[in-house]
């Protein structure tokens, strides 16, 4: 594996020629975060090279500061690893980024090395061997092996980040969107692993970087569940066929539970008094009020819905007090993967991540995940024509039973809460929809009119 280039080599070169083609080809990538304002430059926060070009195919890694107008601070970095040939092979159209016509390296073609499985190899070697390239850290838990010759297969599936599969055996996340402090992505798996909770899959290797003495995760090798389907698709599928879906959901509900009941072991718990929950109820106030601005689709319902916050406020005032802890964080139906023998695990705990990290790591109530869920099963059940409320109605309550089985508390018991973090997460849904997915939109407005009635 070739020296790093950083201070850059010959790296400012390249990133000259790559300039106007990643202008173009970044905005158009599911995993930006800065779609609709244009991208007017990038500074380099690390250019390590893998690979060197003169061989048939050359190797970068990438940190990238990328500017947009309107952007306040230093502007997001993102994580790229791009592969230079002298031409692509057909299998590889999709992954193109440009042809350099300038530079050391002009007349070569650059693309998106992801997507290519050698690339994808060098990456899982350098995990296996724990290698240290330029600032790249690459660690691996000592009690796990990755063995060699796995061959690797991109997921082409839209996500927040990007993955890869190696030989059916792991999977690699490489986020795109890299934030300094403690990523819960790695942190929240990692700490499961200690207490042996089986219900997540366990990190095997991971990559780090440390930039202006900040670290940073900037991807996670963990064991890839065979066979697996999750649980949205399985939702679908079952409501397509007239099915029930209690006994999965009341499963869902146990795993669930069993993750809570572990990470309150394993991380630090905090009360939620008066001040947190009021802080908790104003927030809410504040993203509905936000929410009423960009859908005014919403607007009739504020008055129903802000009931909702009102009353948490109170159970506030009145001293009833909550354990908070670390949880999911954004726990849906997409989120949970049941295994070809029929065991279910959680993953991506990233959090939401257009929330800051810290607030992301805080510890919260438990209910907001069971939320997340019951929102899940009433939007699979209004997905479909004609929508299924009986159905949803069913998966709700045998999820909640599942959970109180484990946890020995029902979230059931506290309506107050579990109605504030519903609400909030279907005012969310309204303007993710409204952004994303327009024709989605009815969905959560159908719960919208049952949550502000
Ligand atoms: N351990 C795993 N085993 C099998 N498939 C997985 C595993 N982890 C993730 N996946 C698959 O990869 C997809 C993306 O993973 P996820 O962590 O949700 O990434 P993102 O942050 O990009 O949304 C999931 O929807 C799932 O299909
Ligand atoms: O990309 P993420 O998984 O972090 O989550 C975002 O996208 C989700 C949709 O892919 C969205 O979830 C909403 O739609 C799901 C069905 O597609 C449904 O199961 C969820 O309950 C519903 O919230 C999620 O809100 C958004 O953050």
């Amino acid at each position: 594996m070739a020296e790093t280039v950083t201070p850059f080599g010959t790296a400012p070169s390249l990133l000259d020629s790559l300039d106007p083609l990643l202008r173009a080809w970044l905005p158009r990538q599911r995993w930006f975060a800065g779609k609709g304002r244009p991208v007017t430059g990038f500074t380099p926060v690390a250019v390590t090279e893998l690979l060197p070009p003169d061989g048939r195919l050359g190797l970068y890694h990438l940190l990238l500061r990328v500017h947009q107008p309107i952007t306040p601070g230093p502007g997001d970095c993102y994580q790229l690893l791009i592969g230079v040939r002298e031409a692509l092979p057909p299998r590889l159209a999709p992954a193109l980024i440009g042809h350099l016509d300038q530079g050391p390296l002009a007349g070569r073609t650059v693309y998106e090395a992801l997507y290519d499985p050698r690339p994808a190899e060098v990456l899982l070697e350098a995990l296996r061997t724990q290698a240290r390239i330029g600032g790249l850290r690459f660690e691996r838990d000592a009690r796990q092996e990755i063995r060699t010759g796995l061959v690797a297969r991109p997921l082409t599936a839209e996500q927040s980040n990007s993955s890869v599969v190696y030989g059916d055996t792991f999977i690699l996340k490489l986020l795109r969107r890299v934030v300094p402090g403690v990523n819960p992505d790695l942190e929240i798996p990692l700490a499961l692993a200690r207490e042996g909770s089986p219900r997540v899959p366990a990190p095997t290797a991971w990559a780090r970087a440390e930039i202006d003495r900040e670290p940073y995760v900037l991807a996670v090798l963990q064991p890839f569940v065979r066979g697996a389907a999750d649980g949205w698709e399985l939702a679908l599928r079952e409501l397509a066929k007239g099915e029930d879906f209690a006994a999965e959901a009341r499963e869902l509900g146990r795993a669930t539970a069993e993750v809570h009941t572990a990470l309150a072991r394993a991380l630090p718990t905090v009360t939620l008094g008066h001040a947190q929950l009021e802080a908790l109820a104003g927030g809410m106030t504040e993203r509905l009020a936000a929410a009423v601005q960009a859908v005014p689709a919403l607007r009739p319902y504020a008055g129903g819905l802000r009931q909702a916050y009102r009353d948490l406020d109170r159970l506030a005032v009145g001293g009833r007090t909550w354990t908070a802890q670390r949880i999911h964080g954004d726990l849906h139906l997409g989120q949970c993967l049941r295994s070809a023998s029929g065991q279910w695990s959680l993953i991506d705990f990233e959090g939401e991540p257009v929330r800051p990290l810290a607030e992301r790591r805080l510890p919260q109530s438990p209910v907001r995940d069971i939320a997340g869920m019951l929102r899940s099963f009433d939007y699979a059940a209004h997905s479909v024509a004609p929508p299924a409320p009986q159905w949803a109605s069913g998966c709700r309550a045998a999820y909640c039973s599942g959970y109180a089985q484990v946890a020995g508390r029902d979230p059931r018991a506290d309506p107050v809460l579990l109605r504030a973090y519903e609400t909030d997460k279907a005012v969310y849904e309204v303007v993710y929809e409204a952004r994303h997915r327009p024709d989605w939109l009815p969905v959560p407005l159908s719960a919208i009119r049952r949550l502000a009635a």
